[in-house]
């Protein structure tokens, strides 16, 4: 059951989803690329992208934006600055120079890992992950699992509230969410629209339990 705290008929919406490009066969056949750089030409459409979520997480005691390279590079900075959050940067392989953590995840063309530095987060503190667009969710999969470790993980865990991203590619039904993760949980989306600004709203029952995973329109 997909749950909306926020307003669905923003007028905002409209402008960020027409400032996206979309380039067809890119970076292969078959792929409808997703192009935000257009949207960061717009600066009204960039600066009300970074006011929705803005609105959606001051106030809510966000200790964390950890951004995905690369896109979530230029979502994640401005947000954190805005509620007054540390920004935590995870990485592609052998990028981040001191002692890191490691995810591997496939991707709609092709597979990848992250990394993050250990000691980047504490344990008890509270994360949003930003990135500019789930498409099969193997990336923010593997983002989750640098931030909640396994039972048992000798690191430190912190509570992810959310994900955030701007545009959502509906018809990939974000299958990879639904393995890897080590627990048992259930997935709720409805009526996935391509290029909307959307969050996903992720609770961790307990260890052993439910990891449900249900997305708020804006
Ligand atoms: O939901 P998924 O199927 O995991 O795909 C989404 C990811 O793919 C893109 O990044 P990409 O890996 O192309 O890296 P880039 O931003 O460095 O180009 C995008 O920015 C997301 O991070
Ligand atoms: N269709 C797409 N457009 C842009 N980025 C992507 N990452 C994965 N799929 C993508």
């Amino acid at each position: 059951m997909a749950t909306s705290n926020v307003d669905v008929k923003d007028e905002r919406i409209a402008g960020i989803a027409s400032s996206i490009r979309v380039i067809p066969d890119f970076p292969k056949p078959g792929i409808m690329f997703q192009d935000v750089t257009t949207l960061l030409l717009d600066p009204k459409a960039f600066k009300d992208t970074i006011d929705l979520f803005v609105e959606r997480y001051r106030d809510k005691n966000i200790n964390v934006i950890a951004g995905i390279e690369a896109r979530g590079f230029i979502f994640g900075p401005p947000i954190a600055l805005a509620i007054g959050a540390k920004f935590v940067p995870m990485r592609k392989p052998k990028k981040l120079p001191g002692e890191v953590i490691s995810e591997e995840y496939s991707l709609e063309y092709g597979t990848d890992k992250i990394e993050m530095h250990v000691g980047a987060v504490q344990a008890g503190e509270r994360a949003v992950i930003v990135d500019d667009l789930i498409a099969t969710g193997g990336t923010l999969n593997a983002a989750i699992r640098l931030l909640v470790p396994k039972p048992n993980a000798e690191r430190v865990g912190v509570t992810v509230v959310e994900c955030a991203c701007v545009i959502e590619l509906a018809e990939l039904k974000l299958a990879s969410l639904f393995c890897e993760f080590g627990l048992p949980y259930t997935l709720n989306i409805t009526s996935p629209r391509l290029a909307t600004v959307s969050s996903y709203q992720i609770s961790l029952k307990d260890r052993e339990g439910t990891l449900s995973f249900g997305k708020f329109m804006m």
